[in-house]
């Protein structure tokens, strides 16, 4: 049998690129750096990868896919999202797409929990302070913010990783955690959680975790016109995709006081300019898209990932085999 190919769109962890080199001759963008789509598309013309291995920066397009030829099997994203991969036309060809389910998720949720607390609790302006000689005198009202003990907690997407937002919150004693997704779940009942539309989540949460996916459905679901709804006094988390939350109005909402703070590691777009006016607020805490970044998720995700190309070649399910139609 022929040699199967593969091409990888960027440097990995070591465990994806060794699994991958027991079944496979390897090229690969050889940066840390995002692979610039022309030179993408170059690499891949005439060169019959039966794999293709993606980041969530590389928009796998009709060009890409093209340029790939009709022997690739499948297109496997290192990453949970595959928001970048164009699933309909990967199905008219018949190529498998796959995506690292469930190896981040402890990442994203500690994540998630820790903005949660830098946000309601100032803690950038508080260490900002210290460094730049600001901490005076003991003050009542200084740097005050708002306590998770007796508050309302909504999640927007129940999965994975927002059940385990749910799981490690719940023990700061919510008064009641909701949850909407696209219909009930049974696991729901593991954090005592309770399904709510839309309307309910944004009117009587005072925590609102997003962790969901970026779909036709939820994009901008969060706009002017819902943080007009929201509690003024309502904290806004954003670790799932950037595209869930209308940036332009997030900022109106939260000059205006529509909703108190936003902390988001997930931006519209990414990288965030460092002069856009979200930097630039006290009540918006920005992290730089790091749920997953902890060694363990990484070298997990790469592996996952090297995992799905072998089983493509080898005509078995990946096991992270996202449903293309
Ligand atoms: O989709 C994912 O896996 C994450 O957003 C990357 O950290």
């Amino acid at each position: 049998m022929a040699e199967c190919k593969v091409y990888v769109t960027r440097r990995i962890p070591t465990p994806g690129t060794k699994l991958l080199s027991q079944h496979f001759k390897i090229d690969s963008y050889d940066s840390d750096e995002a692979i610039p789509h022309e030179v993408l598309v170059e690499a891949l013309k005439a060169k019959q990868y039966d794999a293709l291995y993606c980041m969530l920066t590389d928009i796998i397009n009709t060009e890409v896919l093209d340029a790939a030829g009709p022997q690739l099997k499948i297109v496997a994203t290192m990453s949970v999202g595959y928001e970048h991969i164009d699933l309909h036309e990967c199905s008219q060809r018949n190529i498998l797409v796959a995506n690292t389910p469930g190896v981040s998720t402890d990442s994203v949720a500690e994540l998630t929990v820790a903005l949660l607390l830098m946000t309601a609790r100032r803690l950038p302006e508080g260490v900002e302070a210290v460094k730049t000689g600001k901490w005076g005198d003991w003050k009542p009202h200084w740097l005050c913010g708002t306590e998770l003990t007796g508050s309302t907690l909504g999640i927007y997407g129940l999965g994975r990783i927002g059940f385990n937002v749910g799981r490690r919150l719940k023990p700061f004693g919510f008064s009641k955690i909701f949850y909407t997704d696209v219909h009930e779940v049974s696991y729901a009942k593991d954090i005592d959680a309770e399904f709510i539309d839309f309307d309910g989540l944004i009117e009587k949460c005072d925590f609102i975790c997003v962790c969901c996916n970026l779909t036709p459905q939820t994009q901008h679901m969060f706009n002017g016109e819902t943080f007009k709804r929201m509690k003024n006094n309502a904290i806004l988390i954003n670790t799932g995709r950037g595209g869930v939350i209308k940036h332009d109005d997030l900022v109106e909402a939260l000059k205006n006081g529509d909703i108190t703070a936003a902390g988001l590691d997930v931006t519209e777009p990414e990288p965030l300019p460092k002069d856009h006016p979200l930097v630039l607020m006290n009540n918006c805490v920005i992290l730089p898209h790091m749920g997953s970044n902890t060694w363990d998720s990484r070298n997990a995700m790469a592996e996952i990932a090297a995992r799905n190309c072998i089983a493509a070649i080898s005509g078995q399910t990946p096991e992270g085999q996202v449903l293309t139609n």
